[in-house]
């Protein structure tokens, strides 16, 4: 059902490349900004909504359970919400395509709605742990009818009124976060959620600009989380800021490829998801968050990043789930820095679009860079700023971040680089190519 003609594209040294330009925009932040105005009543209007194939799985699913999403204009889309425990039963399965994040969260919402759902999705999606969110949305009385292993096809027949359940996160995960948190809107009561490690707010910041009563509170380094329930959302405005997971593919290219000088506008630096930015200005990147501001709760700014020479480096355990999408392009700068760097307790990165840990090994080694992986981590020698070999091909295995960073590694590399499969881009990034083409004009 999901089968597509593959991709196969080459890329090469295309020479510096200068300018401003933009990036879609957020992919975490849209997903929510669908599914909280499709729960809202009244008409709520998104600016900048990614028109990611990931995205516009979301607003298939929440058009399915009775929502009205209509695009308006250039990433300009009017929806008209439900109202909190107005979901409608979908006809059909909800097709999640390649998305962990629709698929996460919608599990949420189903579960204390008295409907029942199943979802599918890709050869990718359908590899991918559900467990984690079924085991603690099982509490709120929810049944779960998964395939072996906890995984797609799965069925999910909700509870209303469901009971509200108080949690601890057992993984770094803003996807099971934010399920539990979803699940409470429509429960009774207060939902609770500790979660040890701080992982990306985007739920938390978006449902309190929807109206809803959310307290955060820090404790022992983590953040005790408590939602009221049978919550009211409110239709709202809402600005999706440029996904900084995007970015990083441009602000990569323009650090390696010798003579760069590239401003990426109207980026989120949400401290939860800007840790490759911290990481690559300690490694000595020369790269600025100009203009810093505040867009509808989220911090945002422009970047402004020059051709550096990168020092090797141990990524800092701290900053690891604030860049936890940016692995795969920061192996790929690793290659160029001055001597070894290194990075663990990445257990994570093997359960996402793909193994990230050994689809980047297997990949670093085809373009003829030494990369030697441990069970949790990867070790990279870098090149020191010089042209890695090249050559090769890289297979993306439906991720669409293995397939842009072996892209970014081709623009300085002595032989143009192949990639099996492009076409998983389309999910976060439908313009790579043009944007990467527009700055080297
Ligand atoms: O909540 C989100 O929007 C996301 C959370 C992260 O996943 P996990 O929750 O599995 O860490 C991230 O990898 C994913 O791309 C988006
Ligand atoms: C892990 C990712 O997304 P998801 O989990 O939503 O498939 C990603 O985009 O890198």
């Amino acid at each position: 059902m999901h089968a597509h003609d593959p991709q196969p594209m080459e890329f090469g040294p295309l020479g510096p490349l200068q300018g401003s330009t933009r990036v879609p925009g957020d992919k975490s932040i849209s997903h929510r900004a669908l599914m909280f105005s499709a729960l809202a009543r009244g008409r709520s209007r998104i600016q900048g909504l990614s028109g990611g194939g990931d995205v516009m799985s979301t607003a298939a699913a929440m058009r399915a359970m009775g929502a009205t999403i209509a695009r308006a204009g250039d990433g300009i889309w009017e929806v008209d919400g439900v109202g909190t425990g107005g979901l409608l039963q979908p006809a059909q399965a909800l097709d999640m395509g390649n998305s962990g994040t629709s698929t996460r969260l919608l599990m949420g919402l189903v579960a204390t709605h008295s409907i029942t759902a199943t979802f599918i999705g890709d050869a990718s999606l359908s590899r991918r742990p559900m467990n984690r969110v079924i085991e603690p949305l099982s509490r709120t009385g929810a049944e779960f009818t998964a395939s072996p292993g906890g995984r797609l096809p799965l069925t999910v027949r909700g509870i209303c009124p469901a009971a509200p359940i108080s949690h601890s996160l057992k993984v770094a995960s803003a996807q099971v976060k934010s399920a539990l948190l979803l699940a409470g809107l429509n429960t009774p009561g207060v939902t609770r959620v500790f979660e040890p490690i701080p992982t990306r707010d985007h739920s938390e910041r978006m449902l309190r600009h929807f109206g809803v009563d959310i307290q955060v509170e820090e404790r022992d380094g983590g953040r005790d989380i408590a939602l009221r329930g049978e919550a009211e959302l409110e239709a709202r405005e809402v600005q999706v800021p440029g996904d900084p997971s995007s970015a990083a593919f441009l602000a990569a290219a323009a650090l390696i490829v010798p003579g760069s000088e590239v401003r990426i506008e109207g980026v989120s630096v949400n401290p939860l998801r800007a840790g490759l930015f911290e990481l690559l200005q300690l490694m000595g990147g020369d790269i600025a968050l100009d203009n810093p501001r505040e867009v509808d709760g989220e911090p945002v700014a422009d970047l402004h990043v020059r051709h550096s020479r990168l020092r090797g480096i141990q990524v800092p355990a701290h900053l690891v789930p604030s860049m936890i999408d940016e692995f795969p392009i920061w192996f790929v700068i690793a290659a160029f820095a001055e001597g070894t760097s290194r990075a663990g307790g990445l257990g994570e990165l093997r359960v996402k679009e793909s193994d990230r840990i050994s689809a980047m090994a297997a990949g670093l080694a085809e373009i003829g860079v030494r990369a030697e992986e441990s069970p949790e981590g990867l070790a990279i020698e870098g090149s020191g700023g010089a042209a890695v070999p090249g050559g090769g091909t890289i297979l993306s295995q439906l991720d669409h971040r293995i397939a842009m960073s072996f892209a970014i590694a081709g623009l300085h590399a002595q032989r143009p680089v192949r990639i099996d499969d492009m076409a998983p881009v389309a999910t976060s990034f439908p313009a790579f190519q043009s944007t990467i083409e527009g700055l080297a004009a």
